[in-house]
């Protein structure tokens, strides 16, 4: 039990040691040393009126009773507060530093994570670990060190009734034995539940955040009485932690006063006894002695808390090593020029063992060249174009203008494709910040472009709020394909863009690509077959495989493929 406890703890310990000694400190900017400046003040006026409320409380004890402890009294306590003072002031430096390293790090790992990591942990985990686990980190542990002011009052208590009675040395640390195999038992009993706690929150957190996004669905649906049953379910599953957590600190409090009152009624008995003590030593003995047990408890308490923030330290230390993606490589500029992609023997597994989404891919799309790709549900569309991005790692090659794409840096990739998603991304800030958001090109650029896209009669200036407009699917579609034009890729891909619009925007959208991304090659993943009639040639799916792939008219010709069953089970759904 104690080795477990204290492997726990250095282990949480070693690990914000650890972390510590990274050297990527920045300077701290204004605003964080004016805030931690006040946060001191407030630590340091603490600190005073702590120390003030102890000589109040010793003074008004000592006074009556034995004027020699006095002194030493002052000395001891004063020697607390200045080592509380001086300590929480170091502390608050260090907690400063360890807290923005640790911020920066977790943010940078999940912005540059494995899509792995987001594959197999719950938005309501990362929630957690951004909202509890730092609250504990900033807001618990750099108060903890108040705490080290009681060991030393503690300290001159006993040492005060040892003097008086030097016999009661071998009951204190018989007591302090006791009290060690209390803590080691309680503390790891509640460390263990609050990591109960933490991990049955994130579930409820990540239900709560999924029933938010899809609120107008839910409504739609009438299904508000099922989502309350699976948030009560999670929230009791919550709820029951945390009150387990709570009790193992009253648990505590409850031994600490056992052992407190069989202390006095002990020394009460013996005192009654003892005829060579002065009635003032007698009175100093046993008022300190009531006083201990609040003071252990409190000092357990702390040291319960200082354990259970460990345990948000430790969570929060796994999100700096979450696998990031692999972002070195060649940079090329000026490229691609035509906008060749091969495919040679390209296999995609989105997890070790489990099933090939993508199976031994071979084919090439000629430059310029207006590609749509078709398939049923879960035929490996959207796969097709995870790899284009190398969302995932892939086998096989795959080569843009006689590059392969695994010999380039993600960034020099990505931002050599546009993408016009399924979902338009809005971000919040300006218009112009969502159209060009790295500043390439002038104003009046973004004014031409705008026309070009039909939205310049919506907006009177381009540093227009635009989450304050009510923009429609449609629009924010539009913006995004603004956004493309504005990065002026050879190469264009749409992944299901048009599947949320009826058909006239759809059609309206379709003639605008046409029209603007002439000269690029254009691969538009589709639900709709009709929307793609119009390609140069199309990619048939089925099962992570290509079936097909040739020219609508073609594919059309041809009774016996899936184009042609998939066109005939259109039109009769549609009739
Ligand atoms: N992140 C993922 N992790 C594991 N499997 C995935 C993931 N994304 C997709 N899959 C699986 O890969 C297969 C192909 O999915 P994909 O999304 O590429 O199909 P799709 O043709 O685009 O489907 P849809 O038309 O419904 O969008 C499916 O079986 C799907 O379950």
């Amino acid at each position: 039990m104690v080795s477990s406890n204290i492997s726990g703890w250095s282990n949480a310990g070693n690990a914000t040691k650890e972390y510590f000694d990274i050297s990527t400190l920045e300077a701290f900017t204004p605003s964080s040393i004016f805030t931690s400046t006040l946060s001191n003040y407030e630590n340091i006026s603490t600190v005073v009126s702590n120390f003030t409320m102890d000589m109040v409380n010793m003074t008004s004890e000592i006074s009556n009773n034995n004027m020699d402890y006095f002194n030493y009294f002052v000395g001891t306590t004063l020697f607390a507060t200045m080592f509380s003072l001086f300590g929480s002031s170091v502390n608050f430096y260090f907690a400063m530093k360890i807290s923005r390293n640790l911020h920066k790090s977790m943010i940078k790992n999940l912005l540059e994570g494995c899509m792995h990591f987001f594959d197999t942990n719950l938005i309501g985990n990362i929630l957690t670990r951004f909202s509890r686990d730092l609250y504990y980190l900033d807001e618990f542990i750099p108060y903890l060190w108040h705490g080290f002011r009681l060991f030393f009052v503690l300290a001159v208590s006993f040492t005060l009734i040892a003097s008086v009675i030097p016999w009661l040395s071998c009951l204190f640390i018989l007591m302090g034995f006791i009290f060690y195999a209390i803590s080691d038992y309680l503390l790891s009993t509640s460390r263990n539940l609050q990591r109960l706690s933490s991990s049955t929150l994130s579930p409820m957190i990540g239900h709560l955040n999924t029933t938010l996004e899809g609120l107008i669905t839910i409504r739609a649906h009438g299904t508000q009485q099922v989502l309350r049953d699976e948030f009560d379910k999670y929230q009791d599953v919550f709820v029951t932690a945390n009150h387990l957590k709570e009790i193992s600190s009253k648990v505590m409090g409850f031994y600490c006063h056992c052992i407190e009152s069989m202390l006095t009624a002990f020394m009460t008995l013996r005192l009654l006894y003892l005829d060579d003590i002065l009635a003032g030593d007698a009175g100093l003995v046993l008022t300190q002695a009531t006083t201990l047990s609040h003071r252990l408890e409190w000092a357990l308490s702390l040291l319960m808390i200082l354990e259970n923030s460990m345990t948000g330290v430790e969570r929060l230390l796994e999100y700096t090593k979450i696998p990031r993606e692999n972002t070195s490589g060649q940079e090329l500029e000026n490229w691609p020029e035509q906008g060749e992609i091969k495919f040679r023997d390209v296999s995609l597994t989105y997890r070790k063992k489990e099933e090939i989404v993508l199976k031994n891919l071979n084919f090439t799309i000629h430059p310029q060249e207006k590609i749509g790709v078709v398939g049923r549900t879960g035929a490996g569309k959207s796969s097709l174009i995870v790899t284009l991005f190398r969302i995932y790692d892939f086998e096989g090659h795959i080569t843009i203008d006689d590059v392969n794409i695994k010999t380039l840096s993600l960034e020099c990739l990505r931002t050599h494709l546009a993408i016009i998603p399924q979902d338009p991304v809005i971000f919040s800030g300006s218009l112009r910040s969502n159209i060009d958001p790295f500043e390439k090109i002038s104003d009046e650029k973004v004014w031409n472009i705008l026309e070009t896209v039909n939205l310049k009669s919506h907006f009177r200036s381009l540093l227009e709020d635009i989450t304050e407009k009510n923009l429609s699917i449609g629009q924010k579609q539009l913006i995004s394909i603004a956004r493309a034009l504005t990065w002026k890729t050879k190469i264009v891909i749409m992944d299901e863009a048009t599947a949320n619009m009826d058909e006239a925007m759809d059609n309206f959208i379709h003639q605008k690509i046409e029209e603007l991304f002439k000269s690029c090659t254009v691969i538009t993943v589709a639900h709709r077959l009709n929307t793609v009639m119009n390609s140069d040639r199309i990619i048939v799916m089925n099962n992570g495989e290509i079936v097909e792939f040739d020219t609508p008219q073609n594919l059309l010709e041809n009774n016996e493929g899936l184009f042609h069953r998939m066109v005939l089970q259109e039109n009769s759904s549609g009739s």
